[in-house]
């Protein structure tokens, strides 16, 4: 059956990566402890964590590029049996290492011609999926181009359009905007969401928590090779993110900071800024409970100019989480 990138294989409602106890040691040191990892079909998961916490060592052993000392491997209910080559499972992979090779002097269209074929995509199969993927990752006016010739984004965004030529429904990202600058991590995060959009379900590490805020629907955290959180982003938020707002005025900051004595417990002043007349607040209550604060500090003639709510962000979240000591 023909199959294009519009329509991913094996793309269900469910679970599309589900682990069990899956451990890997290398010698004594244990990098992956009983990591038990969900991951809904059609989700962007961020996955987070210091150096050496075991990101690399989790999406190789869902890569099948190793295989763990303990535990199992679902992709999308169907368990993995690292002992047999499972090529129709493979194929739902797609996979791209944090150092992957890239042919140089090959130029674009060869490079991805050459991936097309050891997937075994025959003649117009294989021009269309390279057409599609092209196009997907915005490097079709480069089909002819010299791989050294292209900037370090186009590049990445070429080993994206590779590891999805084959039409997998599961892709892996290690790492994959490290040393990318802005534009060229934006144009990225355009693509991640182009196959999100098609149903692919997308595994992504990295220590650009600001891009993963963006992108993803769920959050992994691993420490010291524990997975110590993996939940819906908005359930993160909702849970571990507090709410605070900034308050400014043009009269006397004393009397707002009065008015804010008064409100009730849900307020607590974090930072006050004479020279701005700002105040930032913490602030437990409800979107109503907010606007009861405004109404209130307006009743009370405080001259505002600014009022607004502003979230914790990921990396607030992250650094909240109990950091673990290696054993
Ligand atoms: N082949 C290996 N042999 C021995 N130890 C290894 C091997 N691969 C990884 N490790 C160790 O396992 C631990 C986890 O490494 P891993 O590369 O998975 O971490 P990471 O979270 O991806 O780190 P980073 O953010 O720095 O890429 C580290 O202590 C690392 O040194």
């Amino acid at each position: 059956m023909t199959q294009t990138l519009t329509s991913p294989a094996g793309t269900s409602t469910g679970l599309a990566i589900r682990t069990q106890h899956l451990t890997k040691r290398f010698d004594r040191h244990t990098a992956l402890r009983e990591v038990d990892l969900e991951i809904q079909s059609g989700a962007v998961f961020g996955l987070i964590g210091p150096n050496g916490a075991g990101k690399t060592t989790l999406i190789r052993l869902l890569a099948m590029a190793e295989s763990p000392t303990l535990g199992e491997v679902f992709f999308h209910g169907e368990k993995l049996d690292y002992t047999r080559p499972q090529f129709d499972l493979k194929r739902q992979i797609g996979y791209l290492p944090d150092d992957f090779p890239l042919y140089e002097d090959l130029n674009v269209w060869d490079y991805l011609d050459y991936f097309a074929r050891l997937y075994g995509l025959q003649d117009k199969q294989r021009s269309r999926s390279i057409h599609q993927v092209l196009d997907l990752v915005n490097l079709g006016h480069k089909r002819k181009s010299v791989i050294t010739s292209l900037s370090r984004g186009m590049k990445q965004r070429l080993g994206l359009a590779r590891s999805v030529i084959h039409t997998p429904s599961i892709l892996l990202l290690d790492e994959p905007v490290s040393g990318l600058d802005p534009v060229a991590r934006q144009e990225f995060r355009q693509v991640i969401r182009n196959l999100h959009g098609l149903g692919i379900t997308v595994l992504i590490s990295s220590h650009v928590l600001s891009d993963l805020a963006e992108l993803c629907t769920a959050i992994g955290i691993l420490e010291f090779g524990y997975l110590v959180e993996n939940a819906p982003l908005e359930t993160l938020y909702q849970r571990l993110s507090q709410q605070h707002i900034v308050i400014g005025t043009r009269g006397d900051l004393k009397d707002l900071q009065t008015e804010l004595r008064q409100f009730d417990a849900a307020v607590l002043v974090l930072e006050a800024k004479p020279q701005t007349g700002q105040v930032k607040i913490r602030f437990s209550g409800d979107p109503d409970e907010a606007a009861d604060l405004l109404r209130s500090l307006v009743e009370a003639k405080i001259p505002l100019y600014e009022f607004h709510c502003e979230q914790e962000s990921l990396e607030d979240i992250f650094f909240k989480i109990g950091h673990l000591q290696p054993t």
